[in-house]
Formats: structure tokens, C-alpha cells, sequence
């Protein structure tokens, strides 16, 4: 098991910097995932780790270990594609061996780890079928059994799971994760989708062309994010313009309007035209005067939240999430009193750049 540091990565395709300049440390043991939109380099920086790309700059090392001479098939690495990339001709069991006979362990050893890998990933009962005669989930547990087989030090997953269907998706990732855990060997993993690289990692770093914006555990990123990028690529989130102002030394929100929300938090900052970040759950209905007063525009019923279009008073057009309940049902053109919870604002400068309350690590 390896600790993964990389530092001062640059990578180029025809004298452009896909990756400029990156550096990032992945703890040993952990699940880390690379997300970001598609081509800003998550596949090209995996790619690095394992080999397969010359680069232009930087140094990789596997725990004290400098890798940038070593060949891929020297790093000890397990690796999983989107396209399964199991061959076709052997079977099931055949294709768990295959490392294993490559590195010429005994045969007690081979069926040992065979065995294991097939148990663990619940596809003994499928030893002696080929690939064809697979769904494409249990491709992909073999695929993940060839790649643990080996006692890779290292192991990367490139979209493992985009080819599968919905529900296949998340049963899988239950089974990546488990796995994961259990084996307790360092995982990067890459996907563009959001939602999967919460619920499936330790760690994620948010990357926009080529930079990584933010590192952080799941609940970081969502809570502060370090900027408007991450904040909006990270879950939904409503962004306002503003200013911070302050008014006998406390600051203040300043909406649109002029409309003023108290916000100590930021008592140390010079006044300044801000972005706001506002969550849609954030916004909570009340009975009494809120902090906003808002038009019901119009709703969407998602099962267990229902989402709605709102008009604050003063023209500014938001989204409001609230769990659904049976009875209660809200219109369009009904007016709501609204409050929101301060400590779930952020507030970035004007450029969207920077998180003025900072960043949880
Ligand atoms: N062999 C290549 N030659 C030239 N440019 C390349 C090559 N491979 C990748 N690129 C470019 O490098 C950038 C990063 O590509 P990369 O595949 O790493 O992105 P990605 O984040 O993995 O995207 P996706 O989610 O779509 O797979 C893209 O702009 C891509 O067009």
C-alpha cells in the first residue's frame, strides 16, 4: 500500500499545458477521486500515475519510492476502465488468473487469490463463463477482481461505472466502496459525476482545466467551498450579487434591493462587492417575518423534496428545496416568508475566486 505524492505535474499535448502545474498528495488507504468537467484532465493525470503518458515536468512517488523512471508494468498498479477491458477468450476465473500467472506464483498461490478475489466480488458462481455471457455490472466485478488480484500497491478506476444503467450504478459503487474498505488499498478514481464521487470517496480534489480547485472530504467541499466554481459544481446552489458592508463595525450582507442581513462572521473583511452563495435548502419557510419575502413561481415534485421557483421581493429569481409533505401543497403566486441560516451562506469575492469565510482544511 502506497502513499500517492505528486508534485509540480506538467503535462502538454502539442505544446498546450493540459496540466499545468500540479501538485497533491493522496494518503495511504483512501479512496481520493479526481471530478471535474469532461477534458480537464482527470483521465490525462491518472494516466501520469500509472505511466502511460511521457510528461513534461514534476515528480511521482510511491511513498519514498520515484516512479517517473519506472515502467507502468514495474509500479504494481490495478487498474479498471469504463470499457471493462477484460478479454473476451478466457473465462471468468481465467481472467482473474492472468496477473497472477504473468508474475509466475505457484499454483497454490494462484487459485488462493483466485479464490478470494471471486468470493469477494461475488462472482465464484460465474468462474467458467466468458465475458459474453456477463451483464455489464459483473464485468465490472471482474474486471475489479483481475485488478485486486494482483496485490497492486496502487489502484485506479477510470469512470468505472459510466457504461452501467442507473441503479446498477449506485449497487456498484456500494460494492466499490466496500471493497475498498475492506482491502484498504489507495484508490484514485475518476468521474465527472458529482453525485457518485460523494457518495463513494474519502477524499475528492475538484479539478478545472488542468488546476485543482479544492481538496477536501465530501462534506468540506459542500459546506465551504473554496470558490464559485466549486460551490456550483458541487450540488445546486443559488448565487447572488452583492456587497459586504459594515455598519458600526458589524458586517452586513447587502442584497440587490439594499435589503441588509446581519453577517458577523465576516466582521473582519473590508466592505466589498461579494457573490453569495445560498443553498436551495438553506431557504426556510416561516410563518412569522422572515429575513426575504418571496413569490411562488412555480414547483417541481421530486418524491421526498419538492423543489420551488422563487421571486424574493426585490426581482432576484432563486430555487427553494423543502422535503415534500402529503398534505401541505403550495401554489403559484403564493406568497412565503423565508429565513436562511447565516452559518450555510458563502460568500465569494467579486471574481467568484475566493471563499472570504475560508475553507474547513
Ligand atoms: N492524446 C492527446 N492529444 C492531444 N490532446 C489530448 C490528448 N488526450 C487528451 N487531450 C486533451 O487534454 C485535455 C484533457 O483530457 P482528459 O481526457 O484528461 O480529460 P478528462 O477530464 O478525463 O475528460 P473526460 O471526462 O471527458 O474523459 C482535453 O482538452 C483533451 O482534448
Amino acid at each position: 500500500m502506497s502513499e500517492i505524492i505528486i508534485n509540480n505535474a506538467r503535462k502538454e499535448y502539442n505544446g498546450l499545458a493540459v496540466i499545468p502545474d500540479l501538485s497533491v498528495s493522496i494518503p495511504e488507504g483512501t479512496l481520493f477521486t479526481l471530478l471535474g468537467p469532461s477534458g480537464c484532465g482527470k483521465t490525462t493525470l491518472l494516466r501520469m500515475i500509472a505511466g502511460f503518458n511521457t510528461i513534461e515536468g514534476g515528480d511521482f512517488y510511491f511513498n519514498e519510492d520515484r516512479i517517473n523512471d519506472k515502467d507502468p508494468s514495474k509500479r504494481n498498479i490495478g487498474m479498471v476502465f469504463q470499457n471493462y477491458a477484460i478479454f473476451p477468450h478466457l473465462t471468468v476465473r481465467e481472467n482473474v488468473e492472468f496477473g497472477l500467472k504473468q508474475r509466475k506464483l505457484s499454483k497454490d498461490e494462484i487459485k488462493k487469490n483466485t479464490d478470494k478475489y471471486l468470493n469477494l466480488m461475488q462472482i465464484a458462481e460465474y468462474q467458467d463463463r466468458k465475458p459474453d455471457q456477463l451483464s455489464g455490472g459483473q464485468q465490472q466485478r471482474v474486471a475489479l477482481a483481475r485488478a485486486l488480484a494482483i496485490n497492486p500497491d496502487v489502484l485506479l478506476m477510470d469512470e468505472p461505472l459510466s457504461n452501467l444503467d442507473a441503479k446498477l450504478r449506485v449497487d456498484m459503487r456500494q460494492a466499490i466502496r466496500e471493497i475498498q474498505r475492506e482491502v484498504g488499498i489507495t484508490t484514485v478514481y475518476v468521474t465527472h459525476d458529482q453525485e457518485e464521487a460523494m457518495a463513494i470517496s474519502d477524499k475528492i480534489a475538484v479539478m478545472q482545466a488542468g488546476i485543482i480547485q479544492q481538496v477536501g472530504k465530501p462534506k468540506e467541499l459542500y459546506h465551504r467551498p473554496s470558490n464559485e466554481f466549486v460551490a456550483t459544481f458541487i450540488g445546486r446552489t443559488n448565487i447572488m450579487d452583492g456587497n459586504l458592508i459594515k455598519v458600526d463595525g458589524i458586517a452586513y450582507l447587502e442584497f440587490k434591493d439594499g435589503f441588509k442581513l446581519a453577517f458577523p462572521l465576516l466582521n473582519k473583511e473590508e466592505e466589498q462587492p461579494v457573490r453569495i452563495s445560498i443553498r436551495p435548502e438553506e431557504f426556510i419557510r416561516v410563518e412569522e417575518k422572515g429575513d426575504f419575502e418571496a413569490i411562488i413561481k412555480d414547483s417541481i415534485y421530486l418524491g421526498l423534496n419538492t423543489e420551488y421557483f422563487l421571486e424574493l421581493n426585490y426581482g432576484e429569481n432563486v430555487q427553494m428545496s423543502e422535503e415534500s409533505t402529503f398534505y401541505e401543497n403550495l401554489n403559484s403566486g403564493d406568497k412565503v416568508n423565508l429565513k436562511v441560516n447565516t452559518k450555510k451562506i458563502n460568500v465569494f469575492t467579486s471574481d467568484g475566486g475566493r471563499n472570504l469565510l475560508g475553507v474547513s482544511e
